[in-house]
């Protein structure tokens, strides 16, 4: 049966391919009719025609990219009443129709779609294939047993390239006896999700547009009027959902869209996991993904990540060059919204360099003028008075030294009867003035166009830094913050953590940037010279190539925001972010669970100010699609330790296999433990293996993973956020919590402190001592970032301890102990 229901879906895959053949030699004939170009009809003919040859071409480009499953859904539908739509345009509860099914349960199949990544019409304009976006596409999407709608019977086509190589039914009205052309209709395999979920794990993020499930379709299909806020617990979807809502707005407003959707990714590992995504979907412009360093322009913090709980270390750990880590203590003052203050004084402080001059002196009518230091003091005093950006008050710094030397110059008083006469002077004493190289060359170095990076770089300086700070941070936290700017020079080059990042965009808003006299092009250069404008076609292609790429590099505010991680932004960060958003819609995606960020409130204040006054909606994912419930099941001691009360995702998956404990005792070799665990889950394993440690250790692991090959990835705590491996190998829980030494076999689990009462997922409050990891205690911080830890791995799971760990005679964690 298996095999004429696969021979069935080819012969309609055979004709889907049949029929794009065809719209393709129409598009190349139109191409090259186009090319042809001399042909003249109407501007609406034109612009028909030129729709059509792109069409044909995005199916061209489409089908040439090979997709493993063009086509790889189907639904089988009763007939049906005229339901009800929502919003979105998607039928909310189409329900059969009264007579759909007859008294004896019999009932006749009335309509069947395909489902795909593009949508495809016949000849006669009936649906071949429907795209995987459209309202009519929905049902495959969120029928279920308890609520099948018309749907008889949902299958997951496997396809690649222009072979059907599987199907698999969920029949969601088993007790009807439907019929299709006359036969039973057949219901081959078990389920396609439990299929998709058991597949290994490669470095790149797969599309789950063949089963996404009703709770996360309702997600990806919101009205994108409002805020879309859901939330989650590890394995999802979060993450998938995030990029198949952007597909799926593009496909439903595409002209809205067009301002760009922005998603905003914690960390660079996260976005070339994730990037793949969105041309499987059939989305390549329009949409970027960028990590939270590389938001702020002409920033790249590059490398792994870490969080604000967390990283520990300055570079020198073997990070990608350019890339610095913040302590947490230091992330902490940095992400904090406190530092918008700090960072006002400092730009402010920073004009005042050291090598400003303290006095201007020019020689004009003949006679030396001259204004000291407390002249010059109060100008800036003056001048600062008012709110614009710094670098904009410039040239009102310059009126007003210009006129303090005027009145000084004695010049003032003439011709006080005649004041045309005086105004001429006044205008030639400015242009004496402004012309010699002296006064530029002094304003130049008094009232400096400031760059974020020298600002930052001037904060390298604790004495200044305290001074700027004032009551704001404590004089320990300022000095701390001075000390991990001293790794940039003057100018503000050399390595720069994703803290400095959000510290730089703000510095931006508040420096501005002048306006510059615009260059002017090569065509206007020569059109001034009497040479008329002959540009070819190509020409022409290039300028709006060029023009489209610069548009994309100067993006600033976007249409759609879409956040994941969203619970790891510090205040500074979302202000960056909101920056981005201004006029935009959002959805976040997040997990309070997972949240490395200790200080919860602040970032809650300063992400509805982000978000402002649009109307939310709120989603809950409730089932954890990449562990099996072995794994889970350890994760959610760890859960309930670093957050009492709250309710764990529901894995659906069971694999009988129990995450394994092994022990580094007396003082053994850990790296060859690791090293050892490692070899045997790669060959447990047909995918990959990450080897989670304490962010101290990156270094250290890279080197005992030495020569196992690319399917063995170390990783920090922090850069595993967001990421999956086949096995996973935890090494040391508390020292990953930051457990201190004095948990260890003390007896009582280090965990519970500052657990905080009951607090659902969505719970807000303070969530944490702010102790990350590191750090003296294991605070919730810590058990948070274990938690993410724990929850990497989609089949195996190795827990390895050392001393710190105290292990069991079994050797369970006392962290883990249950
Ligand atoms: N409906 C689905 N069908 C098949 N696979 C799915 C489905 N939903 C999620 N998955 C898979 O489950 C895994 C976890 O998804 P994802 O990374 O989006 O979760 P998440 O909620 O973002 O997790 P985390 O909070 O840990 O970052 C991925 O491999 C994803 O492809």
């Amino acid at each position: 049966m298996r095999d004429r229901e696969i021979r069935a879906e080819q012969s309609h895959l055979d004709a889907v391919y049949r029929r794009l053949e065809e719209k393709i030699d129409e598009a190349e004939f139109l191409m090259n009719d186009a090319s042809r170009g001399a042909q003249v009809g109407t501007p609406g003919a034109l612009a028909e025609r030129d729709a059509q040859v792109f069409r044909a071409g995005v199916h061209l480009n489409r089908l040439n990219s090979e997709f493993e499953d063009f086509l790889f859904g189907r639904v089988d539908l009763l007939a049906g009443r005229d339901g009800e739509r929502g919003a979105d345009g998607a039928y909310l509860s189409v329900e059969p129709a009264e007579d759909a099914v007859r008294p004896d349960g019999g009932a006749d199949i009335a309509e069947t779609l395909h489902i795909g990544r593009l949508g495809v019409l016949d000849a006669g304009y009936s649906p071949l294939v429907v795209d995987w976006r459209a309202p009519a596409a929905a049902p495959f999407y969120r029928a279920t047993p308890v609520a099948p709608g018309r749907v008889v019977r949902r299958r997951v086509i496997r396809s690649k390239g222009r072979r059907v190589l599987g199907v698999e039914d969920d029949l969601l009205r088993p007790e009807v006896t439907a019929r299709l052309d006359g036969a039973e209709l057949p219901v081959v395999g078990d389920g396609a999700l439990m299929a998709a979920l058991g597949r290994a794990r490669s470095h790149a993020m797969r599309d789950i547009v063949a089963s996404i499930q009703a709770e996360q379709d309702l997600v990806i299909r919101a009205p994108a009027a409002s805020v879309t806020e859901v939330e989650g617990g590890p394995g999802t979807g979060k993450t998938a959902v995030a990029l198949h809502r952007a597909a799926y707005l593009l496909y439903q407003d595409r002209r809205r869209y067009a301002g760009g959707i922005l998603i905003v990714s914690p960390t660079p590992l996260l976005v070339s996991y994730t990037e793949g995504v969105l041309p499987s979907l059939g989305e390549e412009g329009q949409v970027a993904i960028r990590a939270l360093g590389s938001l702020a322009d002409g920033v790249e913090v590059s490398g792994g990540t870490y969080g604000p709980g967390g990283a520990r270390g300055d570079g020198a750990d073997g990070a990608a060059p350019g890339t610095a880590y913040d302590s947490p203590r230091v992330a902490r003052v940095k992400g904090s919204a406190r530092m918008v203050r700090v960072l006002r004084a400092a730009a402010r402080g920073a004009l005042e360099r050291d090598t400003a001059p303290d006095r201007v002196r020019v020689v004009v009518f003949g006679a030396r003028v001259e204004l000291d230091g407390d002249e010059l003091r109060d100008i800036r005093r003056q001048v600062l008075g008012g709110t614009a950006p710094l670098n904009l008050m410039r040239p009102r710094a310059r009126r007003f030294v210009l006129d303090g030397l005027w009145r000084k110059s004695g010049a003032a008083g003439r011709h006080a009867d005649d004041p045309e006469l005086a105004a001429e002077t006044r205008a030639g004493f400015d242009e004496d003035v402004t012309t010699e190289p002296e006064f530029q060359e002094f304003m130049d170095a008094w009232w400096p166009e400031l760059t974020p990076r020298q600002v930052l770089a001037a904060m390298a300086d604790g004495r200044r830094l305290a001074r700027w700070s004032g009551r704001t941070l404590r004089s320990g936290e300022a000095a701390d913050v001075a000390r991990s700017l001293g790794r940039l020079d003057a100018d503000g080059n050399g390595p720069l953590s994703v803290h400095d990042a959000a510290l730089l965009d703000e510095l931006q808003v508040l420096l501005g940037t002048p306006a510059r006299p615009r260059q002017r092009t090569e065509t206007e250069l020569l059109a001034e010279l009497g040479v008329q404008e002959v540009t070819t076609a190509a020409d022409r292609s290039t300028s709006r190539r060029d023009r489209a790429e610069r548009l994309a590099e100067e993006r600033t505010d976007y249409a759609h925001v879409i956040v994941d991680e969203a619970q790891d932004l510090t205040p500074m960060q979302w202000r960056m972010v909101g920056r981005r958003g201004r006029h935009a819609t959002w959805t976040v995606v997040g997990d309070p669970a997972q949240s490395s960020w200790p200080d919860t409130d602040e970032a809650r204040a300063a992400r509805d100010e982000a978000l402002g006054g649009r109307p939310r909606r709120r989603f809950e994912l409730t089932v954890n699609y990449r562990n099996p419930a072995e794994v889970a099941e350890l994760a959610d001691r760890v859960l309930a330790l670093a957050m009492p009360g709250a309710a764990p995702p529901r894995a659906v998956r069971s694999t009988g296999l129990e995450p394994r404990f092994a022990a580094v005792r007396d003082g053994a070799d850990l790296g060859a433990a690791v090293r050892d665990e490692a070899r045997r889950l790669l060959d447990e394993v047909e995918g990959t293996v990450g080897v989670v440690v304490a962010m101290e250790r990156r270094a250290q692991a890279r080197k005992w993973l030495a020569g196992l090959g690319d399917r063995v990835v170390p990783l920090g705590s922090l850069e595993a956020k967001g990421l999956e491996y086949d096995a996973t190998l935890v090494v040391s829980p508390a020292e990953i919590a930051g457990a201190g030494p004095r948990h260890g076999g003390s007896g009582g689990r280090g965990g519970r402190r500052g657990g905080g009462g009951a607090r659902g997922r969505g719970g807000s409050g303070s969530g944490g001592d702010g102790s990350g990891p590191g750090g003296e205690g294991t605070g919730t911080v810590g058990l948070r970032v274990l938690y993410v830890a724990l929850t990497r791995a989609t089949q195996r799971l190795t827990i390895l301890s050392g001393e710190r760990d105290a292990p069991g005679p079994d050797g369970v964690p006392e962290l883990l102990r249950g």
